[in-house]
């Protein structure tokens, strides 16, 4: 029935101010106003339609994109929405498009590595979309390797100019977001060449397409690289491949910030780390955590609601079916994701705020927190997008059957989210990253040097070495500081452990490559640490409204248990924790799944999701779903008529055939 709430006795039963969750999901009331007001008036206006995308063919759906992309820029400026307002429409939207690439990569690679002159020159451009941009790093034959690049910026004294070249097949530009068929310009990534001299890979602003007919500029050979994974999901995206033949750019085009080229074609080194052209990336890749909490939640959202609504099994006397939501299997795998979609939201936020410290730093000269930057962004950029990818999927197998539907939303939220783990940095390729910082912070613990920011608890070196967990009853693993010092423990000895195995090699890096798999995983232990600890931080801080805290503790408790039970092999051999202690975690964990089931429904409430941003039957907001999937059915293409395209042609003639040699 329509306007009916199926899901009012759940969210009844909730034991805490749903309002003042919202808050602190969103991050302050005032975001939560923000986000709340675009979220609907993105839903209410018919243009943001979604629901056909599934069906449309590669050319309907990119130019429908394009369609969105420039409707939204109308209503942006028709509605004067400040910077935040714009990215929030643009998020709402839900629909990957070139945009995303010219306001997240382009416009900040500028800004990061342009001089104030360029900024000046550019900026402007591409704040009013009189220029669109995009981030051309990866090429067809390099990619994580970015010291492999090959395409060349050779700088021509005479002209005082760069020729930018593609001297091989292998260095045409491949997978740029937008540069398919809509960038006008890109920062292109090339090894800058002067005097006959490699002073490795630069950026530049390179003209790609003319703005008056959109045509390739000479010597450029661009287009889109083909169809990717899932139907609709990606495929809204031009990701493009691009050819450059001796191209000529003004040599004001590098970006010269980290470092210049004069007149007279003197390479000129910034005293500033050459790491700083790897910029764009670090800062990017903090908005992926956060946005992992989103994608997560989504899933999350559908299923938690879903669960709540599908009933099997457990009748008795003609009563209804057991919700399989009280499943405690069920709970097990549904409750550690929506901890995990909480846990990633507040890391995010606070990776954000460290994003921002290291840039204030930057700006006064003051480069030692870059080191810390690059691990931890690369370190969560990888766990948070791993998680979430198996999350989707697992909770896509939450919905049995139906979360294999296109209308469930969650194979195409699947498939637009997993190449998260690959682009912005392979996940493996992160995660070393991560093990060289830990190495070299091992290494130094005898030189006096103490670590700092989240490698400090290493400082403390011989009390994780020695220490055991004093957890005797199931209890004591809600304490903080007992589930800080395991992990802190387990993190610890897992780096130590590597640190003395690669002293068996005859070079660190033949050692390396060797111990490669356990340096991962002597990473990915560190990253969870971080974001167990980011977790009790917050939960340090004030947090108003009924009950909001002490749900944030069950889930913060959550998170952490379910990560030593999944992982319990790390924590029991190097001897943090006995096997009984194990035990005592999974016992407390279940007890914690059973606190977290009468709120689950208001839990995924609090993430303030539209129906239009779900676009999920199952995960309607009412609880509606079966009359609504049955609905949803009739409207496929496939059931415009009654006997099918084909028919005729093919099955027809076939069941005639069939019934002759019955006869026979
Ligand atoms: C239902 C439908 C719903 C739809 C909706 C929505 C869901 C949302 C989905 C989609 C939204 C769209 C968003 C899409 C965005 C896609 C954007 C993707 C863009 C890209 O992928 S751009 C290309 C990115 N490429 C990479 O990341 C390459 C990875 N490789 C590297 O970063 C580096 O090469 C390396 C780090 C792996 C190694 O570099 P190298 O120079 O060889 O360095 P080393 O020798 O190892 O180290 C040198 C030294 O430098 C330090 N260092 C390395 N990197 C950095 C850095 N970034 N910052 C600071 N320091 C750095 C390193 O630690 C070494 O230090 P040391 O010498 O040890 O002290
Ligand atoms: C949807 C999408 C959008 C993208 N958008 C852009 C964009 O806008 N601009 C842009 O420039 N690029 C973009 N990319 C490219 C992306 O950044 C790269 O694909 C990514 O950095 C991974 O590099 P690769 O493809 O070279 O993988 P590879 O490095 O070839 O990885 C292949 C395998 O090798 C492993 N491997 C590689 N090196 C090592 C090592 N040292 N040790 C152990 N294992 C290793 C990896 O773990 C992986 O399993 C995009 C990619 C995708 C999928």
């Amino acid at each position: 029935m329509e306007g009916v709430d199926y899901l009012a006795p759940e969210r009844n039963n909730a034991q805490f101010d749903v309002d003042e969750m919202k808050i602190v999901w969103a991050g302050s009331r005032e975001a939560f106003e923000v986000s709340d007001r675009i979220a609907r008036l993105v839903a209410s206006d018919p243009n943001f339609r979604k629901d056909d995308r599934t069906t449309l063919g590669r050319k309907e759906l990119f130019k429908n994109t394009l369609r969105k992309a420039a409707y939204a820029w109308k209503r942006i400026i028709e509605l004067r929405l400040n910077e935040e307002e714009a990215k929030r429409l643009r998020s709402f939207i839900d629909q990957p498009a070139f945009t995303d690439l010219h306001w997240g990569m382009f416009v900040p690679a500028i800004k990061g590595q342009g001089t104030d002159e360029q900024q000046e020159k550019w900026l402007p451009l591409a704040y009013k979309m009189q220029i669109i941009g995009c981030y051309a790093q990866t090429e067809l034959g390099h990619g994580s390797n970015v010291q492999g690049l090959e395409t060349t910026a050779t700088f021509d004294p005479q002209t005082d100019e760069f020729v930018i070249h593609s001297p091989t097949l292998t260095s045409c530009k491949w997978w740029p977001g937008g540069l398919g068929k809509i960038s006008t310009h890109g920062v292109i990534y090339a090894r800058l060449i002067t005097d006959g001299k490699d002073h490795g890979v630069h950026g530049f602003i390179v003209q790609l397409r003319s703005l008056d007919d959109h045509l390739p500029l000479p010597g450029i050979t661009v287009g889109d690289i083909g169809m990717k994974f899932g139907n609709a999901a990606y495929n809204t995206m031009d990701n493009g491949v691009l050819r450059f033949d001796h191209v000529r750019i003004p040599r004001n085009q590098m970006l010269m910030r980290v470092s210049q080229v004069t007149r007279e074609g003197k390479y000129v080194q910034s005293n500033v780390p050459r790491q700083l052209v790897y910029g764009t990336m670090v800062f990017v890749r903090q908005t992926i955590v956060s946005d992992a909490s989103t994608a997560l939640s989504r899933a999350v959202c559908i299923a938690t609601r879903y669960s709540a609504v599908r009933r099997q099994f457990g009748s008795h006397n003609g009563s209804p079916e057991t919700q399989v939501i009280n499943y405690k299997t069920q709970q097990a795998r549904l409750f550690p994701l929506l901890a995990s979609a909480y846990a990633f939201r507040f890391v995010g936020e606070w990776l954000k705020w460290l994003y921002m410290d290291v840039t204030k730093r930057l700006e006064a000269k003051d480069f030692s927190t870059l080191p810390e930057a690059h691990a931890c962004t690369a370190g969560l950029k990888s766990l948070t997008t791993s998680a979430t990818a198996d999350g989707i999927e697992e909770c896509r197998k939450l919905c049995g059957g139906h979360g294999y539907l296109c209308s469930s939303g969650l194979p195409e939220l699947f498939a637009v989210y997993v190449p998260a783990c690959t682009y912005e940095g392979d996940n493996i390729v992160l995660l070393l990253q991560v093990a060289r910082h830990l190495m070299k912070t091992v290494s130094q613990l005898g030189s006096g040097k103490m670590p700092v920011g989240t490698t400090a608890y290493m400082g403390r070196a011989e009390h994780l070495m020695q220490c055991r967990s004093d957890v005797k009853q199931a209890k004591d693993w809600l304490r903080p500081n007992v589930v800080l010092e395991a992990f802190e423990a387990r993190a610890f000895r897992m780096s130590v452990a590597c640190a003395k195995n690669l002293t068996k090699f005859s070079s660190p890096e033949e050692g390396f490559q060797e111990l490669s798999a356990d340096l991962v995983e002597a990473a990915v232990a560190h990253c969870q640490l971080i974001v167990v600890s980011k977790f009790i931080e917050k939960l340090q801080q004030d947090i108003p409204g009924k009950g909001v805290k002490q749900q944030l503790e069950i889930l913060c408790s959550v998170y952490a248990l379910f990560l030593l039970h999944k992982h319990h092999g790390d924590f029991l051999s190097t001897g943090c924790i006995t096997p009984t202690q194990a035990s005592l975690a999974n016992e407390q964990l279940r007890s914690l799944y059973s606190q977290v089931r009468p709120n689950a429904i208001a839990l995924v409430d609090a993430f303030n999701y539209t129906d239009h941003y779900l676009g999920s039957v199952l995960g309607r907001y009412d609880g509606n779903v079966y009359p609504k999937l049955y609905e949803e059915a009739w409207k496929d293409p496939l059931n415009d008529s009654v006997v099918p395209d084909g028919y005729h042609e093919y099955v027809r003639p076939m069941l005639k055939q069939q019934l002759r040699n019955a006869r026979l």
